[in-house]
């Protein structure tokens, strides 16, 4: 079967000076998967998203990076949605425009069930002025107009991070269940800026009230300095991961690739194989901005 997202022999710079972003990536992901990548800031997820989406353009020979069996940079897939964050920032979705008014001229009319099924799940008030909303009410319409066309293959980077956490879990399921309904595909960053609600709501099993986050993948993939750590694997809280989780949720899952991840840099930096993070504290060293202000200091 073709993978609806594949990725082989890819490294990736943004420049000449700096180490590669991504290193021999080598991925495939099935139709209808849901797969979320855990990894710290800078593990290169964004930058895997944004190739996928075939904004950025792959230059090492031999790399290969295809969604449905298409070159995605050369021979763009049809069905493909790609939602990040610098849509909010463009200054025609901050203008003076109604809600109501962008919706059409983005041919929301074409897909009036799915449209009409967002407006209710993400609570979008259709007379809100786009220069008078928040950056999560921003995000909602974002998302309306983003998801309102059908897609076969859905990259999602950062845009649940603003949502309210209701709204979030409503757009889960809705996410889900669609893909559960059209096979379709959906590749997105983890981030974990609460617990998986089964950690809120129970500490012993994994029965809860609500589905959260926990439910959501089909599979899950760790990467670290621009290399997959765990490949893309199936996922349900009884996978076997080779970590010892007495109930496992995502979150912990998350937490304890995140602390190895910490871990792993730090013995790199003890080795100097890395710049070392965080605060110098040698005393016999001032800082720069110490010898530089220490001419203008009074006691002098
Ligand atoms: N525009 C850029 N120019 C040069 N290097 C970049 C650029 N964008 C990202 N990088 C580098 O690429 C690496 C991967 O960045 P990327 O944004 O893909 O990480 P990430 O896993 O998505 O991180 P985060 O979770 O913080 O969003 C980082 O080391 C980063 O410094």
């Amino acid at each position: 079967m073709t993978p609806a997202i594949a990725a082989s022999n890819l490294t990736y710079s943004y420049n000449n000076f700096s180490p590669p972003s991504l290193t021999d990536v080598n991925i495939a992901l099935p139709p209808g998967s849901r797969t979320i990548l855990v990894g710290a800031n800078g593990a290169g997820k964004s930058t895997l998203l944004q190739l996928l989406a075939g904004k950025k353009l792959v230059n090492t020979p031999g790399a290969e990076l295809t969604i449905k069996g298409q070159d995605v940079f050369r021979n763009s897939p049809p069905g493909v949605t790609f939602l990040g964050t610098e849509w909010a920032m463009n200054p025609v979705v901050r203008g003076d425009i109604v809600v109501s008014a962008f919706l059409d001229s983005v041919g929301g009319y074409r897909h009036k069930e799915r449209r009409d099924l967002l407006l209710d799940i993400l609570d979008v008030d259709l007379d809100w002025h786009m220069h008078q909303i928040s950056d999560g009410e921003r995000r909602r319409v974002q998302l309306c107009f983003g998801l309102m066309v059908p897609w076969d293959v859905l990259l999602l980077d950062e845009v649940t991070v603003d949502l309210d956490v209701l709204v979030r879990d409503d757009l889960l399921n809705f996410l889900k269940a669609d893909s559960e309904a059209r096979g379709a595909t959906i590749l997105c960053k983890y981030y974990a800026l609460y617990p998986d609600f089964c950690d809120l709501t129970c500490q012993t099993d994994a029965t809860h009230i609500f589905d959260g986050l926990n439910n959501f993948p089909t599979h899950v993939a760790h990467m670290r300095f621009g290399s997959f750590v765990t490949l893309p694997t199936p996922w349900t809280p009884n996978t076997d991961l080779g970590i010892s989780l007495d109930t496992p949720t995502l979150y912990k899952l998350a937490l304890q690739w995140l602390k190895e991840d910490r871990d792993y840099r730090r013995e790199l930096e003890k080795n100097g194989q890395q710049v070392v993070r965080g605060a110098r504290r040698n005393p016999a060293v001032p800082s720069d901005s110490e010898t530089f202000y220490r001419k203008y200091d009074y006691s002098h």
